[in-house]
């Protein structure tokens, strides 16, 4: 599956919704045991969450919003295919956590991509869910410190503190990551699906619990003038960036 929403294939409500849609019709077809995705826009994976979707919305349109995000979430984590991120550009924030959200990563070996939960940096806080699959990447320490500074790490140290399982050259990631598939395909589907759900179970049961209490959250905090202010700054400072 190729994200091609220039143009940075930031995560919209469109985009989430079709995203699901497409990753729901290839669980239900009995002959897609695995997916890769990657990115059609150069230089970029993801940006991240649609930062226009979280300013100077309505309640209801934050709460849709939110919804589509964890929606988009469960159906990845939970999936019975093998999901494989070939990040073949830069992967911030709700970006990183797709790759985070799949089997395996495979980076592009560009020491100009980043890749990271950098919403420290925005003034907002990264949701408990991306929290817990940070974690169960990279451990509590790596992910404790990462978070707090709201780190983007460069392909390099992103693979040096395990948040991406390989690096390597541009040219060669659809390769190895059909390579990867292939290896992860051989085994059983059955041994290799319970396997998945056992080591994921406690992080997707979490979310489910709580599911509209983290909808509430996300509306109390997105709506907060301070937090609006942010990330009004924040999108100035990517427009200035270009002039
Ligand atoms: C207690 C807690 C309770 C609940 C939780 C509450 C809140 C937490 C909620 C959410 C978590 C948030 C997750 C996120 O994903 S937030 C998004 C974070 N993303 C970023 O920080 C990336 C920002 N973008 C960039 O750094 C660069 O654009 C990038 C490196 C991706 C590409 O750089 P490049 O130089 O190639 O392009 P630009 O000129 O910068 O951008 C082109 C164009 O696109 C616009 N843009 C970029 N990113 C976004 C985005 N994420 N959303 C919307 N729009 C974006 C950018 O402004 C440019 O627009 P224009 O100037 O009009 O061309």
């Amino acid at each position: 599956m190729k994200f091609k929403s220039p143009p940075v294939n930031s995560l919209s409500l469109d985009f989430l919704t079709e995203f699901c849609i497409s990753l729901e019709k290839l669980e239900n077809d009995r002959a897609c045991r695995g997916v890769i995705l990657t990115s059609a826009v150069p230089k970029i994976f993801s940006s991240g969450l649609d930062i226009t979707e979280m300013c100077g919305k309505s309640t209801e349109h934050y709460a849709e919003f939110w919804r589509a995000v964890q929606e988009m979430w469960l159906r990845l984590y939970s999936s019975n295919m093998v999901t494989v991120a070939a990040v073949n550009g830069s992967s911030p924030a709700g970006g990183c956590l797709i790759a985070l959200t799949c089997d395996y990563r495979i980076m592009a070996e560009n020491p100009k991509f980043s890749i990271g939960l950098n919403e420290a940096q925005l003034g907002i806080v990264a949701p408990f869910w991306f929290k817990d699959t940070f974690v169960n990447v990279v451990g509590h320490r790596v992910a404790e410190r990462s978070l707090q500074l709201g780190s983007l790490h460069s392909a390099p140290e992103a693979h040096r503190i395990g948040l991406v399982d390989e690096l390597v050259p541009e040219e060669k990631l659809k390769d190895r990551a059909t390579a990867v598939m292939q290896q992860w395909l051989a085994l059983p589907d059955h041994a290799r699906q319970l396997t998945k759900t056992m080591m994921r179970k406690a992080v997707l049961d979490r979310l489910v619990a709580h599911r509209e209490e983290d909808v509430q959250n996300f509306i109390s905090f997105i709506s907060k003038e301070s937090i609006q202010k942010s990330l009004r700054m924040y999108m100035e400072m990517l427009k200035k960036k270009k002039s």
